[in-house]
Protein backbone atom coordinates (compact mmCIF):
# COMPACT_ATOMS: atom_id res chain seq x y z
CA UNK A 1 0.00 0.00 0.00
CA UNK A 2 1.09 3.16 -0.80
CA UNK A 3 2.62 5.74 1.96
CA UNK A 4 1.37 9.15 1.08
CA UNK A 5 -1.26 10.45 -2.15
CA UNK A 6 -1.99 13.00 -3.62
CA UNK A 7 -5.73 13.54 -4.50
CA UNK A 8 -5.83 16.18 -7.42
CA UNK A 9 -9.46 17.47 -6.75
CA UNK A 10 -11.05 19.82 -4.28
CA UNK A 11 -14.40 19.72 -2.56
CA UNK A 12 -16.50 16.75 -1.21
CA UNK A 13 -14.46 14.04 -3.62
CA UNK A 14 -10.98 15.19 -2.39
CA UNK A 15 -12.59 14.62 1.37
CA UNK A 16 -13.91 10.97 0.37
CA UNK A 17 -10.57 9.94 -1.10
CA UNK A 18 -8.88 11.51 1.89
CA UNK A 19 -11.41 9.43 3.95
CA UNK A 20 -10.12 5.94 2.38
CA UNK A 21 -6.25 7.05 2.65
CA UNK A 22 -7.20 7.68 6.40
CA UNK A 23 -8.59 4.19 7.28
CA UNK A 24 -5.72 2.30 5.13
CA UNK A 25 -3.25 4.03 6.87
CA UNK A 26 -2.23 6.36 4.33
CA UNK A 27 -1.37 9.58 4.98
CA UNK A 28 -2.87 12.68 2.07
CA UNK A 29 -1.55 15.55 0.05
CA UNK A 30 -4.46 18.25 -1.22
CA UNK A 31 -3.40 20.80 -3.90
CA UNK A 32 -5.50 23.97 -3.49
CA UNK A 33 -5.84 26.92 -5.78
CA UNK A 34 -5.78 30.60 -4.30
CA UNK A 35 -9.38 30.68 -3.94
CA UNK A 36 -9.58 27.24 -1.72
CA UNK A 37 -6.89 28.18 0.55
CA UNK A 38 -9.29 27.60 3.75
CA UNK A 39 -11.75 24.79 1.98
CA UNK A 40 -12.69 21.89 3.82
CA UNK A 41 -10.41 19.56 1.65
CA UNK A 42 -7.27 21.29 2.74
CA UNK A 43 -8.37 21.08 6.03
CA UNK A 44 -8.88 17.85 6.01
CA UNK A 45 -5.21 16.92 4.45
CA UNK A 46 -2.42 15.89 6.59
CA UNK A 47 -0.30 18.85 4.25
CA UNK A 48 -1.48 20.58 0.88
CA UNK A 49 0.29 22.80 -1.63
CA UNK A 50 -0.65 25.75 -3.73
CA UNK A 51 -1.19 24.97 -7.37
CA UNK A 52 -2.34 28.45 -8.34
CA UNK A 53 -4.88 30.72 -8.51
CA UNK A 54 -8.45 30.43 -8.98
CA UNK A 55 -9.22 29.85 -12.12
CA UNK A 56 -9.25 25.60 -12.68
CA UNK A 57 -7.13 25.98 -15.68
CA UNK A 58 -4.48 27.73 -14.11
CA UNK A 59 -4.63 25.26 -10.96
CA UNK A 60 -6.36 21.96 -10.71
CA UNK A 61 -5.93 21.00 -14.55
CA UNK A 62 -2.56 22.49 -14.53
CA UNK A 63 -0.55 19.15 -14.86
CA UNK A 64 2.60 20.15 -14.23
CA UNK A 65 1.92 22.18 -11.01
CA UNK A 66 0.17 18.88 -9.64
CA UNK A 67 2.89 16.20 -10.44
CA UNK A 68 5.47 19.16 -8.99
CA UNK A 69 3.40 19.10 -5.95
CA UNK A 70 3.38 15.58 -5.29
CA UNK A 71 7.22 15.12 -6.24
CA UNK A 72 7.77 18.03 -3.64
CA UNK A 73 5.41 16.19 -0.92
CA UNK A 74 6.86 12.92 -1.84
CA UNK A 75 3.74 11.23 -2.77
CA UNK A 76 4.06 7.99 -4.73
CA UNK A 77 0.41 7.87 -5.71
CA UNK A 78 -2.25 10.52 -7.41
CA UNK A 79 -6.11 10.23 -7.05
CA UNK A 80 -7.99 12.51 -9.86
CA UNK A 81 -11.60 12.09 -8.22
CA UNK A 82 -14.00 12.95 -11.11
CA UNK A 83 -13.80 15.94 -13.21
CA UNK A 84 -11.06 17.93 -13.83
CA UNK A 85 -8.23 15.38 -14.82
CA UNK A 86 -9.70 12.18 -14.32
CA UNK A 87 -10.28 11.29 -17.61
CA UNK A 88 -7.54 12.85 -19.27
CA UNK A 89 -5.22 10.25 -21.27
CA UNK A 90 -2.42 12.51 -21.43
CA UNK A 91 -2.46 13.30 -17.58
CA UNK A 92 -2.82 9.78 -16.51
CA UNK A 93 0.29 9.00 -19.16
CA UNK A 94 2.39 12.34 -17.19
CA UNK A 95 2.19 10.48 -14.43
CA UNK A 96 2.73 6.46 -15.53
CA UNK A 97 5.75 8.39 -16.66
CA UNK A 98 7.03 10.13 -13.30
CA UNK A 99 9.13 7.44 -11.01
CA UNK A 100 8.02 7.17 -8.16
CA UNK A 101 4.21 8.16 -8.81
CA UNK A 102 1.50 5.86 -9.59
CA UNK A 103 -1.35 6.95 -11.18
CA UNK A 104 -5.00 5.54 -9.07
CA UNK A 105 -6.97 4.76 -12.19
CA UNK A 106 -7.25 2.74 -15.59
CA UNK A 107 -4.17 2.78 -17.76
CA UNK A 108 -3.76 5.95 -19.64
CA UNK A 109 -4.12 3.70 -22.84
CA UNK A 110 -7.36 2.35 -21.51
CA UNK A 111 -8.68 5.75 -21.05
CA UNK A 112 -7.74 6.68 -24.48
CA UNK A 113 -9.63 3.79 -25.95
CA UNK A 114 -13.17 4.15 -24.22
CA UNK A 115 -12.63 8.15 -24.70
CA UNK A 116 -12.98 7.47 -28.78
CA UNK A 117 -16.50 6.11 -28.86
CA UNK A 118 -16.56 3.62 -31.84
CA UNK A 119 -13.71 1.79 -30.19
CA UNK A 120 -15.30 1.64 -27.12
CA UNK A 121 -18.54 0.27 -29.09
CA UNK A 122 -16.36 -2.11 -31.45
CA UNK A 123 -14.87 -4.03 -27.94
CA UNK A 124 -18.10 -4.14 -26.34
CA UNK A 125 -19.71 -5.60 -29.98
CA UNK A 126 -16.45 -8.41 -29.55
CA UNK A 127 -17.90 -9.16 -26.17
CA UNK A 128 -21.33 -9.99 -27.57
CA UNK A 129 -22.48 -6.64 -25.69
CA UNK A 130 -25.76 -5.09 -27.55
CA UNK A 131 -24.55 -1.57 -28.35
CA UNK A 132 -26.98 0.83 -29.83
CA UNK A 133 -27.77 0.16 -33.36
CA UNK A 134 -25.34 2.11 -35.28
CA UNK A 135 -22.16 2.47 -37.04
CA UNK A 136 -18.66 1.45 -34.96
CA UNK A 137 -16.36 3.52 -37.89
CA UNK A 138 -16.63 7.43 -38.49
CA UNK A 139 -19.75 8.92 -41.09
CA UNK A 140 -17.96 10.80 -43.95
CA UNK A 141 -20.79 12.45 -45.58
CA UNK A 142 -24.59 13.51 -45.05
CA UNK A 143 -25.23 11.21 -47.55
CA UNK A 144 -23.94 8.22 -45.32
CA UNK A 145 -26.35 10.02 -42.14
CA UNK A 146 -29.19 9.98 -44.74
CA UNK A 147 -28.36 5.52 -45.70
CA UNK A 148 -28.47 5.43 -42.37
CA UNK A 149 -32.37 6.81 -42.23
CA UNK A 150 -33.22 4.58 -44.76
CA UNK A 151 -32.00 1.27 -43.23
CA UNK A 152 -32.87 2.47 -39.48
CA UNK A 153 -35.54 4.67 -39.81
CA UNK A 154 -35.53 8.20 -37.96
CA UNK A 155 -34.26 9.96 -35.82
CA UNK A 156 -30.80 9.64 -36.74
CA UNK A 157 -28.18 10.48 -33.85
CA UNK A 158 -24.76 12.49 -35.22
CA UNK A 159 -22.33 11.76 -32.20
CA UNK A 160 -18.74 13.38 -31.82
CA UNK A 161 -16.12 10.49 -31.62
CA UNK A 162 -14.98 12.62 -28.26
CA UNK A 163 -17.76 13.39 -27.17
CA UNK A 164 -19.96 11.92 -24.39
CA UNK A 165 -21.29 12.92 -20.92
CA UNK A 166 -23.88 15.30 -22.90
CA UNK A 167 -21.78 17.04 -24.86
CA UNK A 168 -21.47 16.22 -28.61
CA UNK A 169 -24.93 15.01 -30.07
CA UNK A 170 -27.10 15.85 -32.98
CA UNK A 171 -30.44 14.39 -33.40
CA UNK A 172 -31.83 14.40 -37.20
CA UNK A 173 -35.22 14.05 -37.19
CA UNK A 174 -36.03 13.09 -40.74
CA UNK A 175 -33.62 13.77 -43.96
CA UNK A 176 -34.19 16.86 -44.77
CA UNK A 177 -32.31 18.21 -41.23
CA UNK A 178 -29.41 15.56 -42.55
CA UNK A 179 -26.97 18.02 -44.00
CA UNK A 180 -27.04 20.77 -41.69
CA UNK A 181 -26.83 18.37 -38.60
CA UNK A 182 -23.96 16.41 -40.14
CA UNK A 183 -22.02 19.61 -40.89
CA UNK A 184 -22.61 21.25 -37.25
CA UNK A 185 -21.79 17.86 -35.53
CA UNK A 186 -18.44 17.69 -37.36
CA UNK A 187 -17.51 21.46 -36.61
CA UNK A 188 -18.98 21.41 -33.17
CA UNK A 189 -17.07 17.94 -32.44
CA UNK A 190 -13.41 19.88 -33.75
CA UNK A 191 -14.39 23.26 -31.59
CA UNK A 192 -15.47 21.05 -28.43
CA UNK A 193 -13.42 17.82 -28.57
CA UNK A 194 -10.36 18.58 -30.81
CA UNK A 195 -11.64 15.60 -33.13
CA UNK A 196 -14.16 16.40 -35.55
CA UNK A 197 -14.84 12.61 -36.16
CA UNK A 198 -18.22 11.56 -35.97
CA UNK A 199 -20.55 8.57 -35.93
CA UNK A 200 -24.32 7.57 -36.06
CA UNK A 201 -26.89 5.66 -33.70
CA UNK A 202 -30.13 5.30 -34.01
CA UNK A 203 -32.10 7.53 -31.80
CA UNK A 204 -33.73 5.72 -28.96
CA UNK A 205 -36.90 7.59 -27.72
CA UNK A 206 -37.48 8.54 -24.11
CA UNK A 207 -34.96 5.74 -22.40
CA UNK A 208 -33.83 4.98 -19.21
CA UNK A 209 -30.20 5.90 -18.38
CA UNK A 210 -28.74 3.04 -16.25
CA UNK A 211 -24.73 2.26 -15.74
CA UNK A 212 -22.97 -0.61 -14.17
CA UNK A 213 -20.23 -0.01 -11.42
CA UNK A 214 -17.07 -2.00 -12.47
CA UNK A 215 -13.60 -2.78 -11.01
CA UNK A 216 -10.85 -4.97 -12.30
CA UNK A 217 -7.78 -5.84 -10.16
CA UNK A 218 -4.27 -6.34 -12.12
CA UNK A 219 -4.76 -10.00 -11.87
CA UNK A 220 -7.44 -10.24 -14.16
CA UNK A 221 -9.98 -10.80 -11.51
CA UNK A 222 -13.23 -8.12 -12.82
CA UNK A 223 -16.09 -7.41 -10.42
CA UNK A 224 -19.31 -5.22 -10.95
CA UNK A 225 -20.76 -4.20 -8.41
CA UNK A 226 -24.57 -3.77 -9.87
CA UNK A 227 -26.46 -1.16 -11.78
CA UNK A 228 -27.36 2.76 -11.07
CA UNK A 229 -30.54 4.57 -12.76
CA UNK A 230 -29.37 7.86 -13.50
CA UNK A 231 -32.54 8.80 -15.29
CA UNK A 232 -33.69 11.51 -13.33
CA UNK A 233 -31.31 14.51 -15.48
CA UNK A 234 -31.89 18.04 -16.33
CA UNK A 235 -30.23 19.13 -19.25
CA UNK A 236 -27.82 16.40 -19.38
CA UNK A 237 -27.07 16.63 -15.51
CA UNK A 238 -28.08 13.95 -13.26
CA UNK A 239 -30.20 15.13 -10.02
CA UNK A 240 -31.09 11.75 -8.15
CA UNK A 241 -29.42 8.75 -8.58
CA UNK A 242 -30.86 5.54 -7.61
CA UNK A 243 -29.92 1.70 -7.01
CA UNK A 244 -31.05 -0.64 -7.89
CA UNK A 245 -33.00 0.57 -10.93
CA UNK A 246 -36.75 0.18 -10.09
CA UNK A 247 -36.81 -0.10 -14.15
CA UNK A 248 -35.42 -3.60 -14.21
CA UNK A 249 -36.53 -6.73 -13.25
CA UNK A 250 -34.20 -9.07 -11.62
CA UNK A 251 -33.45 -11.05 -14.39
CA UNK A 252 -32.53 -8.20 -16.67
CA UNK A 253 -30.51 -6.55 -13.91
CA UNK A 254 -28.35 -9.94 -14.04
CA UNK A 255 -28.10 -9.50 -17.66
CA UNK A 256 -26.86 -6.01 -17.88
CA UNK A 257 -24.87 -6.35 -14.81
CA UNK A 258 -23.34 -9.52 -16.62
CA UNK A 259 -22.68 -7.52 -20.04
CA UNK A 260 -20.75 -4.76 -18.39
CA UNK A 261 -18.56 -7.54 -16.44
CA UNK A 262 -17.82 -9.31 -19.75
CA UNK A 263 -17.27 -5.95 -22.23
CA UNK A 264 -14.92 -4.71 -19.27
CA UNK A 265 -13.11 -8.03 -19.45
CA UNK A 266 -12.56 -8.43 -23.56
CA UNK A 267 -10.88 -4.82 -22.87
CA UNK A 268 -8.52 -5.73 -20.26
CA UNK A 269 -9.29 -3.17 -18.11
CA UNK A 270 -7.75 -2.01 -15.06
CA UNK A 271 -8.95 -0.29 -11.85
CA UNK A 272 -13.08 1.46 -11.34
CA UNK A 273 -14.90 2.48 -14.27
CA UNK A 274 -18.77 2.53 -15.24
CA UNK A 275 -20.20 1.45 -18.57
CA UNK A 276 -23.12 3.38 -19.22
CA UNK A 277 -26.47 1.57 -21.22
CA UNK A 278 -29.70 2.88 -22.89
CA UNK A 279 -32.91 1.19 -22.37
CA UNK A 280 -35.87 1.12 -24.22
CA UNK A 281 -38.56 -1.07 -25.28
CA UNK A 282 -37.39 -3.43 -22.48
CA UNK A 283 -33.80 -3.69 -24.01
CA UNK A 284 -30.59 -2.45 -23.20
CA UNK A 285 -28.05 -1.20 -25.59
CA UNK A 286 -24.31 -0.01 -24.99
CA UNK A 287 -23.29 3.74 -24.60
CA UNK A 288 -20.34 4.25 -23.40
CA UNK A 289 -17.44 3.69 -20.61
CA UNK A 290 -16.45 6.35 -17.91
CA UNK A 291 -12.98 5.62 -16.92
CA UNK A 292 -13.27 7.22 -13.55
CA UNK A 293 -15.22 7.01 -10.14
CA UNK A 294 -18.78 8.60 -10.14
CA UNK A 295 -20.04 11.31 -8.51
CA UNK A 296 -22.38 8.68 -7.84
CA UNK A 297 -20.42 5.65 -6.45
CA UNK A 298 -22.25 5.96 -3.68
CA UNK A 299 -25.41 4.79 -4.01
CA UNK A 300 -23.55 1.49 -5.16
CA UNK A 301 -21.40 1.38 -1.85
CA UNK A 302 -24.54 2.10 0.19
CA UNK A 303 -26.27 -1.24 -1.19
CA UNK A 304 -23.37 -3.49 -1.62
CA UNK A 305 -21.24 -2.49 1.76
CA UNK A 306 -18.00 -2.20 -0.84
CA UNK A 307 -15.71 0.48 -0.18
CA UNK A 308 -14.62 1.57 -4.20
CA UNK A 309 -12.32 4.28 -3.29
CA UNK A 310 -9.84 2.07 -1.15
CA UNK A 311 -10.50 -0.71 -3.62
CA UNK A 312 -8.94 1.62 -6.18
CA UNK A 313 -5.92 2.69 -4.25
CA UNK A 314 -5.62 -1.56 -3.38
CA UNK A 315 -5.95 -2.48 -7.12
CA UNK A 316 -3.33 0.75 -7.99
CA UNK A 317 -0.94 -0.55 -5.46
CA UNK A 318 -1.24 -4.17 -7.01
CA UNK A 319 -3.83 -5.68 -4.76
CA UNK A 320 -6.12 -8.71 -6.04
CA UNK A 321 -9.85 -9.09 -4.99
CA UNK A 322 -9.79 -10.63 -1.41
CA UNK A 323 -13.70 -10.88 -2.78
CA UNK A 324 -15.81 -13.73 -5.24
CA UNK A 325 -18.51 -12.31 -7.93
CA UNK A 326 -20.67 -13.98 -6.04
CA UNK A 327 -19.68 -12.42 -2.84
CA UNK A 328 -21.61 -9.09 -4.24
CA UNK A 329 -24.86 -8.63 -2.58
CA UNK A 330 -26.88 -5.88 -3.30
CA UNK A 331 -29.21 -5.28 -0.49
CA UNK A 332 -31.58 -2.42 0.21
CA UNK A 333 -32.20 0.54 -1.65
CA UNK A 334 -29.88 3.66 -2.03
CA UNK A 335 -30.86 7.29 -3.64
CA UNK A 336 -28.27 9.99 -3.90
CA UNK A 337 -29.14 13.66 -3.81
CA UNK A 338 -26.60 16.14 -5.09
CA UNK A 339 -26.91 19.24 -3.37
CA UNK A 340 -26.02 22.03 -5.78
CA UNK A 341 -25.99 26.17 -4.84
CA UNK A 342 -28.33 27.19 -7.80
CA UNK A 343 -32.07 28.30 -7.40
CA UNK A 344 -34.61 25.97 -8.78
CA UNK A 345 -36.57 28.81 -8.67
CA UNK A 346 -34.44 30.74 -11.09
CA UNK A 347 -33.68 28.08 -14.10
CA UNK A 348 -31.23 26.71 -11.90
CA UNK A 349 -28.76 29.67 -11.96
CA UNK A 350 -25.61 28.90 -9.94
CA UNK A 351 -26.05 30.57 -6.50
CA UNK A 352 -22.67 32.07 -4.35
CA UNK A 353 -23.30 33.39 -0.58
CA UNK A 354 -21.64 32.60 3.14
CA UNK A 355 -22.84 29.54 4.62
CA UNK A 356 -24.12 31.36 7.95
CA UNK A 357 -25.93 28.07 9.35
CA UNK A 358 -24.62 24.40 7.54
CA UNK A 359 -27.21 21.60 9.77
CA UNK A 360 -26.76 18.22 7.75
CA UNK A 361 -29.07 15.51 8.41
CA UNK A 362 -28.19 12.65 10.37
CA UNK A 363 -29.69 9.44 11.80
CA UNK A 364 -29.93 5.70 10.64
CA UNK A 365 -29.43 5.17 6.76
CA UNK A 366 -28.20 8.81 6.22
CA UNK A 367 -24.51 9.55 4.18
CA UNK A 368 -23.15 13.33 3.70
CA UNK A 369 -20.24 13.67 1.50
CA UNK A 370 -19.34 17.45 1.53
CA UNK A 371 -16.09 19.24 2.82
CA UNK A 372 -18.20 22.15 4.55
CA UNK A 373 -18.94 24.11 7.72
CA UNK A 374 -20.51 26.82 8.93
CA UNK A 375 -18.52 30.15 8.07
CA UNK A 376 -17.74 28.56 4.35
CA UNK A 377 -17.99 30.75 2.02
CA UNK A 378 -19.52 29.08 -1.61
CA UNK A 379 -17.80 31.02 -4.63
CA UNK A 380 -18.36 30.86 -8.38
CA UNK A 381 -15.21 29.43 -9.36
CA UNK A 382 -16.25 26.14 -10.24
CA UNK A 383 -19.04 23.18 -10.10
CA UNK A 384 -22.30 23.97 -8.47
CA UNK A 385 -22.51 21.21 -6.36
CA UNK A 386 -21.11 21.34 -2.62
CA UNK A 387 -22.77 18.33 -0.92
CA UNK A 388 -23.97 14.86 -1.47
CA UNK A 389 -26.75 13.46 0.35
CA UNK A 390 -27.39 9.60 0.22
CA UNK A 391 -29.67 7.62 2.08
CA UNK A 392 -30.41 4.09 2.27
CA UNK A 393 -33.64 2.14 3.21
CA UNK A 394 -34.16 -1.54 3.46
CA UNK A 395 -36.51 -1.20 0.20
CA UNK A 396 -36.95 1.68 -2.22
CA UNK A 397 -39.97 2.85 -0.31
CA UNK A 398 -38.25 3.34 2.93
CA UNK A 399 -35.43 5.53 1.24
CA UNK A 400 -38.03 7.27 0.20
CA UNK A 401 -39.59 8.00 3.63
CA UNK A 402 -36.04 8.69 5.25
CA UNK A 403 -35.16 11.36 2.26
CA UNK A 404 -37.85 12.92 3.31
CA UNK A 405 -36.68 12.43 6.57
CA UNK A 406 -33.49 13.74 5.72
CA UNK A 407 -34.28 16.83 3.86
CA UNK A 408 -36.62 18.27 6.20
CA UNK A 409 -33.77 18.31 8.49
CA UNK A 410 -31.21 19.44 6.13
CA UNK A 411 -30.45 23.09 7.04
CA UNK A 412 -28.74 25.05 4.82
CA UNK A 413 -28.67 28.92 5.47
CA UNK A 414 -26.29 31.75 3.41
CA UNK A 415 -27.03 30.51 0.26
CA UNK A 416 -29.43 29.05 -2.09
CA UNK A 417 -29.49 25.49 -2.87
CA UNK A 418 -31.85 22.85 -4.88
CA UNK A 419 -32.78 21.22 -1.14
CA UNK A 420 -37.05 22.36 -1.58
CA UNK A 421 -36.78 20.83 -4.86
CA UNK A 422 -35.45 17.63 -3.48
CA UNK A 423 -37.98 18.02 -1.63
CA UNK A 424 -40.90 18.26 -4.07
CA UNK A 425 -39.05 15.53 -6.28
CA UNK A 426 -39.86 13.06 -3.56
CA UNK A 427 -43.82 13.59 -4.26
CA UNK A 428 -43.75 13.67 -7.94
CA UNK A 429 -45.62 10.78 -9.03
CA UNK A 430 -43.46 9.79 -12.03
CA UNK A 431 -40.40 9.75 -9.91
CA UNK A 432 -42.28 7.76 -6.54
CA UNK A 433 -43.49 5.52 -9.21
CA UNK A 434 -40.04 5.30 -10.91
CA UNK A 435 -41.29 5.57 -14.70
CA UNK A 436 -39.31 8.58 -15.23
CA UNK A 437 -37.10 8.30 -18.37
CA UNK A 438 -34.38 10.67 -18.87
CA UNK A 439 -36.24 13.51 -21.02
CA UNK A 440 -39.09 13.27 -17.96
CA UNK A 441 -37.50 16.25 -16.20
CA UNK A 442 -36.60 18.98 -19.43
CA UNK A 443 -40.95 17.73 -20.37
CA UNK A 444 -41.91 18.70 -17.08
CA UNK A 445 -39.40 22.04 -16.64
CA UNK A 446 -39.10 23.37 -19.47
CA UNK A 447 -42.51 24.20 -19.94
CA UNK A 448 -41.56 26.22 -23.17
CA UNK A 449 -40.67 23.25 -25.50
N1 LIG B 1 -28.74 6.60 -29.72
C1 LIG B 1 -29.13 7.37 -28.68
N2 LIG B 1 -30.46 7.51 -28.44
C2 LIG B 1 -30.87 8.28 -27.40
C3 LIG B 1 -29.92 8.94 -26.60
C4 LIG B 1 -30.28 9.77 -25.53
C5 LIG B 1 -29.27 10.40 -24.83
C6 LIG B 1 -29.67 11.27 -23.76
C7 LIG B 1 -30.33 12.44 -24.07
C8 LIG B 1 -30.75 13.29 -23.04
C9 LIG B 1 -30.49 12.96 -21.74
C10 LIG B 1 -29.81 11.78 -21.45
C11 LIG B 1 -29.53 11.43 -20.14
C12 LIG B 1 -28.85 10.29 -19.87
C13 LIG B 1 -28.42 9.45 -20.89
C14 LIG B 1 -28.68 9.75 -22.21
C15 LIG B 1 -29.38 10.92 -22.46
C16 LIG B 1 -27.91 10.16 -25.17
N3 LIG B 1 -26.88 10.71 -24.51
C17 LIG B 1 -26.84 11.99 -23.88
C18 LIG B 1 -25.40 12.29 -23.69
C19 LIG B 1 -24.66 11.04 -23.95
N4 LIG B 1 -24.32 10.38 -22.69
C20 LIG B 1 -25.55 10.19 -24.72
N5 LIG B 1 -27.59 9.35 -26.18
C21 LIG B 1 -28.56 8.75 -26.91
N6 LIG B 1 -28.20 7.96 -27.93
CA1 LIG C 1 4.60 6.62 -12.42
Amino acid sequence: MFDKVLVANRGEIAVRVMRACEELGVETVAVYSEADKNAGHVRYADEAYNVGPARAADSYLDQEAIVDAAEQAGADAIHPGYGFLAENADFAALVEETEGVTWVGPASESMEQMGEKTKARKVMQAADVPIVPGTTDPAESAEEVKQFGEEYGYPVAIKAEGGGGGRGMKVVWDESEAEDQFETAKREGEAYFDNDSVYLERYLDHPRHIEVQVIADHSGNVRHLGERDCSLQRRHQKVIEEGPSPALDEEMAEEIREAARQGVAEADYRNAGTVEFLVADGEFFFLEVNTRIQVEHTVTEEITGIDIVKWQLRVAAGEAFDFSQDDVDIEGHAMEFRINAENAANDFAPATGKLTAYDPPGGIGVRMDDALRQGDTIGGDYDSMIAKLIVYGSDREECIARSKRALEEYNIEGVTTIVPFHRLMLTDEQFVAGTHTTDYLDEELDTSR
